[in-house]
């Protein structure tokens, strides 16, 4: 009898989703499988926002822990949730192609989104800088996010509105805006679109730079288990993963931890890689930031060469100081 692979989920409706179409991809390559539904410290305190929680890989862990008892086989994660370094014993699998990297603005007033400056469906040209004229209102905008990387970028550019906590998995976080009297929240594409959530009333955030391995899908398994290794590697999809692991190579060099003011994105071109990241203050005040195009054959360790290369700044280890005393 060949294997039936036992799947690992947290049981929102997005990591359902994910697992669904792992089952799915396992299936057309003959390969059976059944889903196995653990539950995340992450999905236990839906109120502590993600960087307080303290750890890192709260929706993790427990289904490393459920890996490495055997009680499943493999784990699906939003790769972007999974802590740089993996638990010892547990190895990537495979990485799957790439949904939409952006973060989206779900708002509720056409009136209000004018105000942020998005005008003629585009946003208009603000450099903090340059003091770039900008056509946007300031007055205090309230919006939702937990996220310090969305806060700190969303601040920089607005820097006078109110930022509130938004926790809670994509379904619970929608209900909340539309409960709240705030003029909207911020959410990854990827996870509003996989499960058709996406609202009408929502716009692509091109300004912000997304998190590390944004909307990618990342499986993983035990070290010692070469068996389930070989029968989930063919979903890998290469650029995807080349891409992904160089946006997390970026945010291990520079700071080593998830839940940190960081964004990169990785995408290619042709035979080329364009790769751009920055770290920012907590309160979006400074900004340091890379860009690079280099050869694909040339791209492998580009995270960690430009991760290194913002380190010897003197302005981005005043923003690292910022951010640890932020979080102290
Ligand atoms: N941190 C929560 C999380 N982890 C993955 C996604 C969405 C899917 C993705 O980004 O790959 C989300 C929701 C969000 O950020 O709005």
């Amino acid at each position: 009898m060949a294997r039936t692979l036992r799947i690992g989920t947290r049981d929102s409706q997005l990591a359902v989703w994910q697992a669904t179409l792992v089952q799915e991809l396992l299936k057309a390559q003959g390969v059976d499988s059944e889903l196995v539904y653990i539950k995340s410290e992450g999905d236990i305190d839906t109120v502590t926002p993600l960087y307080a929680l303290g750890v890192q890989g709260v929706f993790t862990k427990t289904l490393d822990a459920a890996l490495l008892s055997g009680r499943i086989d493999i784990a699906v994660h939003s790769m972007k949730d999974v802590p740089t370094q993996l638990a010892q014993g547990i190895v990537e699998v495979a990485v799957l192609e790439r949904a939409s990297t952006k973060d989206i603005f779900v708002y509720k007033e056409e009136a209000d989104l004018a105000k942020l400056g998005w005008v003629n469906g585009e946003w208009s040209i603000v450099n903090k800088d340059s003091g770039a004229a900008l056509t946007i209102d300031h007055s205090p905008f309230t919006i939702g996010t937990s996220s310090i990387r969305r806060i700190a970028q969303w601040k920089r550019r607005y820097p006078n509105s109110t930022i509130e906590n938004l926790r809670g998995n994509v379904n619970t976080r929608l209900r909340k805006v539309a409960e709240s009297n705030w003029a909207g929240a911020i959410f990854a594409a990827a996870g509003l679109e996989r499960i058709e959530l996406r609202p009408e009333k929502s716009v692509d955030l091109d300004w912000m730079l997304p998190a590390p391995a944004q909307g990618a899908i990342m499986i993983v398994c035990r070290a010692e288990d070469p068996e389930a290794y070989g029968l989930v590697r063919p979903l890998n999809h290469p650029v995807t993963a080349l891409c992904a692991t160089i946006e997390r190579d970026f945010l291990r060099t520079l700071m080593g931890g998830c839940s940190t003011p960081i964004s990169a994105l990785a995408r290619t071109e042709y035979a080329q890689l364009h790769f751009e990241g920055n770290i920012c203050s907590p309160d979006g005040s400074d900004l340091v930031e890379i860009r690079k195009t280099v050869d694909l054959s040339d791209a492998r360790d580009l995270g960690v060469t430009a991760g290194q290369e913002l380190l010897a700044l003197p302005a981005t280890q005043k923003i690292i100081q910022e951010i640890r005393n932020a979080k102290a």
